[in-house]
């Protein structure tokens, strides 16, 4: 299994790290035989898999639980799972014993956070406590009510000398690796070149260290509408209710089940079922 250390010397080789979210058995097993380099069990599961309108309602325990089923989908990929909307802003003591849970009880091998700001001084604690932490700074979807919608962020050079500022931050309060959501190309790859650790993004152009996106989104799974960022690799939409239709179709019709999805008795045994009456 990689470690955080890899990807720093991917960095440094150019060697770009393909991240892809996974929540479940299936889909992390998937993702692991086609070999990427970071699975993250993302709070967006609240959104693609539990049906929430937002990331907000993802609880602690929907989290552990779903890095559970991807720890056994994937035991040999390295896993970041997020911690959920107010997790890791009380205090100290509550963070670090949501990280420990997540580590421990989900066995993740990293914690993701969102937000510069007094979340610094959290990954901080966290990395200083052992737990190693990626950064997510740009559009932070649990902060969307906030932020007044899903929106491209540090459009303004004042608003992108502060994420350059919150980036560097995150680096020196420990961060291994950075997501940058949705900004403009350039500020992403100002923030790759002042960084030393990798920065990972999702709607932030091609001049970072590696690229994530939601699986439901690149398989085009469940969801019917996907931000501009977002290419589709395969149409599981399509080929599922394809399938689905069938069948629904194939049993009205009696078409299923046909006799060699049918299991029978033998002759001598059926002489004498029900005493042969
Ligand atoms: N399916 C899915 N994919 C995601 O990437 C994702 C989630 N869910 N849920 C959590 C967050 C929310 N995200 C989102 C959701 C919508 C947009 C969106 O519609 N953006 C507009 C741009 C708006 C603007 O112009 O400022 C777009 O058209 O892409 C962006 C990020 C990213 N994350
Ligand atoms: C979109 C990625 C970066 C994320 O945080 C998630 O899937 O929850
Ligand atoms: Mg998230």
């Amino acid at each position: 299994m990689k470690q955080t250390t890899d990807f720093l010397k991917m960095k440094e080789t150019n060697e770009k790290i393909a991240m892809v979210t996974a929540y479940d058995f299936p889909t992390a097993k998937l993702s692991e035989e086609s070999g990427v380099d970071i699975i993250l069990v993302g709070d967006s599961l609240g959104m693609v898999v539990l049906g929430y309108d937002s990331t907000v309602p993802v609880t602690i325990n929907d989290m552990i639980h779903h890095t559970k089923a991807v720890k056994r989908g994937a035991k040999s990929t390295f896993i970041v799972t997020d911690m959920p909307f107010m997790t890791y802003h009380l205090n100290r003591e509550a963070t670090l014993t949501a990280a420990a849970n997540i580590i421990q009880d989900g066995e993740a091998n990293a914690v993701k956070v969102e937000g510069g700001g007094n979340v610094i001084q959290m990954i901080e604690a966290l990395t200083t406590s052992g737990i190693p932490v990626m950064a997510h700074l740009g559009l932070t979807p649990q902060t969307v009510g906030v932020l007044g919608g899903y929106k491209v962020q540090g459009k303004t050079a004042e608003a992108a000398n502060q994420l350059i500022e919150d980036a560097l931050k995150c680096e020196e309060a420990g961060a291994f690796a950075l997501v940058l959501e949705c900004v403009p190309k350039q500020l992403a790859k100002e923030v790759s070149k002042r960084l030393s650790i990798p920065v990972i993004g999702i709607g932030a152009g091609a001049d970072v260290d590696g690229q994530v996106l939601v699986f439901h989104d690149l398989v085009k799974l469940g969801v019917d509408r996907v931000p501009k960022f977002v290419k589709t690799y395969a149409d599981a939409n399509e080929l599922i209710s394809k399938g689905l239709k069938e069948y629904v179709r194939e049993v009205k019709s009696l078409q299923f089940p046909e006799e060699k999805q049918t299991f029978t008795m033998k002759q001598e045994e059926l002489s004498t079922l029900y005493g042969g009456k």
